[in-house]
């Protein structure tokens, strides 16, 4: 039976400033969720989102709110080994709030897996690959800053795929940075910019020329999420793959892309699509499509990361790799155990449920109070 379910929201501060279009991180706000059972097991699930309210429609504090006020008293008394039959009550009675949901999700499903003594890729229909590639992205605001990251990142092996965050500045200056940093770091190196939908459709045309042109391998989410009838057009007129993220909000989107032929490459992200469930959903519409995937991330820590990379391993396609680097990006680690980043890849955890454990203790010290 479920007896409690609890939020915390841990300020973890990163270690350099984060620019993207639409915010410039110095902290990231963990958003974790506890569900606790009458049986003595735990689960564990995140719901970190970026920005507060810059990136998405639901906050740290709005996820909580509405968790501790709506969602929590759904749940508690419910069996929690019928995972399906209690997110089905939720997915009912509550609508949106795909963050919160996803974190019950993952909890119930940590918990579930932990029971049956079996990694969560084991009830998602079971791990093809062992370990993810990971890309790392660049987003010191500075071209000779971001180069050398870059080659620090290439020597320690830990990353040889680099996403640029643009779109802040104009397109031609934007193009120059993107190219300065493709030509230092060379053809060995698969070089890809995210825009967080800042170019109109007539900036991109421009853009996605030019950055085709300079031998960039992937152009994510160029124009706004609504856009979807542009985003169709400049995916159909550019060989360069260009991937749909903040576009893609679960299966129901998926499907839309689909069928307009929107876009070449999915950005799957279990938040963004309210679960672990309805992310494998989005996975394999896309596969069906021939549309290509690449793990996505809210820059989650390690419970998140975990939990996504425990999805990821189950997709028998994965052409352009994962960014699942979030716990990178932060001064804190909050797992007992840090998930290991080795040789351009991220080793997905063996342990029952999540493999991994929160450290309750440094929760403790970075909880928001
Ligand atoms: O993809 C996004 O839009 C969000 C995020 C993922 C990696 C990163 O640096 O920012
Ligand atoms: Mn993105």
């Amino acid at each position: 039976m479920i007896t409690h379910i609890e939020v915390i929201l841990a300020e973890v501060p990163t270690i350099r400033a984060h620019r993207l279009s639409v915010a410039t991180m110095h902290t990231q706000t963990l958003v974790l969720v506890r569900v606790r059972c009458a049986d003595g097991v735990d689960g564990w699930g995140e719901a970190t989102t970026i920005g507060g309210l810059n990136y998405g429609e639901e906050s740290p504090d709005s996820i909580k709110a509405n968790i501790d006020r709506h969602i929590a008293p759904l749940l508690i008394g419910m069996d929690a080994r019928q995972v399906a039959k209690a997110m089905a009550k939720v997915r009912k009675v509550i609508q949106g709030n795909r963050f919160a949901k996803c974190a019950i999700e993952t909890a119930l499903l940590d918990a579930q897996s932990r029971r049956l003594g079996v990694p969560l890729s084991e009830l998602l229909g079971g791990r093809v690959r062992d370990a993810l590639p990971v890309a790392w992205t660049l987003a010191s605001g500075d071209t000779a800053t971001d180069i050398a990251e870059a080659e620090q990142m290439l020597e320690l092996r830990r990353h040889n795929i680099f996403k640029l965050k643009i779109g802040a500045r104009p397109v031609a200056d934007d193009v120059a940075h993107v190219l300065a940093i493709k030509k230092a770091l060379g053809d060995a190196v698969s070089v890809r910019v995210d825009v967080n939908q800042a170019w109109s459709e007539l900036d991109a045309v421009r853009g996605i020329a030019a950055l085709e042109a300079g031998g960039i391998d992937l152009i994510e989410q160029p124009v706004r999420a609504e856009h979807k009838a542009a985003m169709a057009r400049l995916a159909q007129r550019y060989a360069v793959a260009l991937m749909a993220d903040e576009a893609l909000h679960g299966p129901l989107d998926a499907l839309d892309f689909v069928r307009h032929d929107g876009a070449d490459v999915f950005a799957v992200k279990i938040t963004q699509s309210g679960g672990l469930l309805p992310a494998a959903q989005v996975a394999a519409l896309a596969q069906l499509a021939g549309i290509g995937l690449y793990g996505g991330t809210m820059l989650e820590g390690g419970v998140g990361t975990a939990a996504s990379a425990q999805l990821f391993s189950t997709f028998g396609e994965l052409a352009f790799g994962t960014e699942l680097f979030g716990p990178l990006l932060l001064t804190q680690e909050v797992l007992r155990t840090p998930l290991v980043y080795q040789d351009f890849m991220l080793h997905v955890p063996t342990g029952p449920g999540l493999g991994v454990e929160p450290d309750l203790d440094k929760l403790r010290d970075l909880r928001r109070r």
